[in-house]
């Protein structure tokens, strides 16, 4: 069976005026269906960009997109972005919030379904509160519910949690364990948080400096929950992070990609 999604030697290059700049160098990679795949890379290799490509809200100067072998080219329905920004509407309840997407079903299907999924993030009694009446992290569960509710395929997250205190953070990766282990999606998460790209993805792939490629990939066959202590988690952490320059030398765990 071929992948969910296949990127196919993308690059994106960006022309302003006099100048232009190489962002994206050949980017390739494949994704499985189910799969966490957690892309990691420095400030500025072009990580919200490879996102915006990989969501299909932007195309690539060359190289193709493809999700379940089709050519992706606008933001497709099987794919939901959440984003560190969030985008949840203040004027609207939780509630309203997670019906917006449905417009699909009879309004009391709407309804049944929002407060499923309110509850799912653990957001049950407060179907009727306003977002303001909310903490960062309730927000963020909302974002998530409102994600999930129209069921989407592919679950595309850019940095979601780093607007979030260090705390909250923290708790909300094991929320998202806890929904997909109730939910399977594929997942893309981009991140600079190596620990959160181990704590959480099945393979994390390492960025390489603008213009970037996939310079090195790792596998992670750690049950759920993890620990980042255990020996196999640090050292992979520590090959990483020399991988993007931060430390010494790269530890031989490393598959070149
Ligand atoms: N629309 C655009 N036009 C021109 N240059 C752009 C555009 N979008 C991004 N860039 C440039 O591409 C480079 C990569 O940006 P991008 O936001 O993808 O990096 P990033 O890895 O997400 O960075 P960070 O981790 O700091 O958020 C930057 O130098 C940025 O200035």
């Amino acid at each position: 069976m071929s992948a969910k999604i296949v990127l196919d030697k993308v690059t994106r290059r960006f022309d302003t005026g006099r100048a232009s700049l190489d962002v994206l160098g050949g980017v390739s990679l494949e994704v499985e269906d189910g799969e966490f795949v957690a892309i990691v890379g420095p400030s500025g290799a072009g990580k919200s960009t490879l996102m915006k490509i990989v969501s299909g809200f932007d195309k690539p100067s060359s190289g193709a997109v493809l999700v379940d072998g089709q050519p992706l080219a606008k933001p497709g329905p099987k794919g939901v972005v959440i984003s560190q920004h969030g985008s949840v509407f203040p004027w609207l309840t939780v509630r309203e919030n997670l019906m917006f997407g449905l417009t699909a079903l009879p309004a009391d299907e709407r309804a049944r379904t929002a407060d499923h999924y309110a509850a799912l993030v653990g957001l049950e009694g407060f179907e009727h509160s306003y977002p303001r009446e909310l903490s960062g992290g309730m927000v963020k569960r909302v974002e998530i519910a409102r994600a999930l509710a129209v069921k989407p395929e592919i679950l595309y997250m850019d940095e979601p949690f780093s607007a979030l205190d260090a705390l909250m953070n923290l708790k909300m990766r094991n929320e998202l364990l806890r929904i997909l282990a109730v939910e399977r999606h594929t997942v893309v998460l981009i991140t600079h948080d190596v620990e959160e790209a181990l704590y959480l993805a099945d393979r994390v792939l390492v960025l390489s400096p603008r213009p970037a490629t996939i310079q090195a990939t790792f596998e992670i066959h750690e049950p759920h929950p993890r620990r980042l202590s255990t020996p196999v988690l640090q050292q992979m952490k520590d090959t990483i992070l020399a991988e993007l320059g931060v430390t010494e030398e790269p530890h031989e765990l490393r598959q070149m990609a």
